[in-house]
């Protein structure tokens, strides 16, 4: 098994806790991301699976091996972990060649000759650099030396692939590329792979699961669609894709509906969400994909809106509106004249968030 767990893993610069006792599980053969800002503590968890970031405590396991424990004082050496790594830098010898860089691992290994002539042209082969092998690293694009890279990373068959950033030094159109191809040698070789981003959309469009990092602790974990669609807190609503955070009071709550006044004297809005008995103020997270803009008027639920700005965003424009002293943007196909118009919010497009909670890890959403 090449499973791997995260048990209360915590690490200390002196004063400065940078992993808050965090826990997570990744399946054999799952693509998981950590993600989260700069700062968070995504390199920090990563370095600490390799060996090459010393935990204060906690304990990380892969299949049926114990790679740290605090309480036991058990370390196993990075060279003895069984990971393959990919930095953002790619790390590859400048004085080697294609080839060589590939094969290094493998004679660290001590792997006979034929057998690791096999295992480079092979590897060399499945990340289409197969006609390259003689050139060395400056002779290289950045594309082609992060495909050296991933291949060192995956010619010994390691048990677990982590990458750090792999994608961030291409541009915009070969990162796309590279996503996918990427994710396609993951999926043909069954790797358990965990990637570091603080990339939404990168973690989006390649992760089975995702696990928003705060602060050194976990916020939330779960599949794309999930975390996406529904954020624990406020902080991964807006860390995930745009969103507007609406102020707004309860003025009425039954059966797991509640009607919110946005802002203090703006339209009373019938949302699909419970709230707490006691919640008054609260923070509405509303996707500006998921309000309609039209010039006429819809229904009783439509909300008069004056028209500040607007950018063409290609497949769409984004309006920033506002209501009753409160701003918010909506996206829309179509161009609305303006200078009014008005916005609908569908009764379950809104998440309600009690204002006065602080943002704790792992936070859920209001509850009744
Ligand atoms: N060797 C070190 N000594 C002291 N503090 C460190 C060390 N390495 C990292 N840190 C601190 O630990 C925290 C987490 O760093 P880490 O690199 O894990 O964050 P990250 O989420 O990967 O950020 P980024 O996306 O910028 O790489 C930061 O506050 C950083 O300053």
């Amino acid at each position: 098994m090449s499973d791997v767990t995260i048990d209360r893993l915590g690490l200390d610069y002196g004063d400065n806790t940078v992993l808050k006792d965090i826990s997570f599980h990744v399946a054999e053969g799952e693509f998981v991301t950590l993600l989260g800002p700069s700062g968070c503590g995504k390199t920090t968890t990563l370095m600490s699976i390799a060996g090459l970031a010393a935990p204060t405590r906690g304990s990380i396991t892969c299949g049926e091996v114990t790679l740290f424990d605090g309480a036991r004082r058990i370390n196993r050496p990075p060279e003895r972990r069984d990971c393959g790594v990919v930095f953002q830098s790619y790390a590859i010898w400048p004085h080697m060649s294609v080839a060589d860089n590939v094969a290094y691992p493998l004679r660290l290994r001590r792997r006979p000759k034929a057998e690791i002539a096999a295992a480079v042209a092979e590897t060399l082969a499945l990340v289409g650099m197969g006609d390259l092998a003689e050139r060395y690293p400056h002779e290289l694009s950045g594309g082609q030396q992060q495909r050296v890279a991933m291949a060192r990373a995956v010619v010994y068959s390691p048990r677990v692939l982590l990458l750090d950033e792999p994608l961030s030094n291409l541009d915009a159109k070969l990162r796309e590329q590279a996503r996918v191809w990427l994710k396609d040698i993951q999926a043909r070789l069954g790797l358990t792979t965990i990637f570091v981003t603080h990339d939404q959309d990168e973690a989006l469009a390649m992760s089975d699961r995702i696990v928003v990092m705060k602060d050194g602790a976990i916020e939330q974990i779960g599949a794309p669609e999930e975390v996406y669609r529904e954020p624990s807190s406020p902080f991964v609503a807006s860390f995930l894709g745009s969103s507007n955070l609406i102020a707004g009071t309860v003025v009425g709550s039954s059966g797991g509906r509640t009607d919110v006044r946005i802002g203090q004297d703006g339209a009373v809005l019938a949302l699909d969400a419970p709230v707490g008995a006691a919640v008054r103020d609260v923070q509405l997270m509303v996707r500006p994909e998921d309000v309609e803009l039209s010039e006429q008027a819809r229904d009783r639920a439509s909300i008069p809106v004056r028209i500040e700005s607007r950018m063409f965003l290609g497949s769409h424009y984004r309006y920033g509106v506002s209501h009753a002293g409160t701003s918010f943007f909506v996206d829309s196909r179509d161009a609305v004249a303006g200078p009014t118009a008005h916005a609908h919010i569908p009764s379950g497009a809104a998440r309600v968030f009690d204002a006065t909670s602080p943002t704790t890890p792992n936070q859920e959403p209001v509850r009744a």
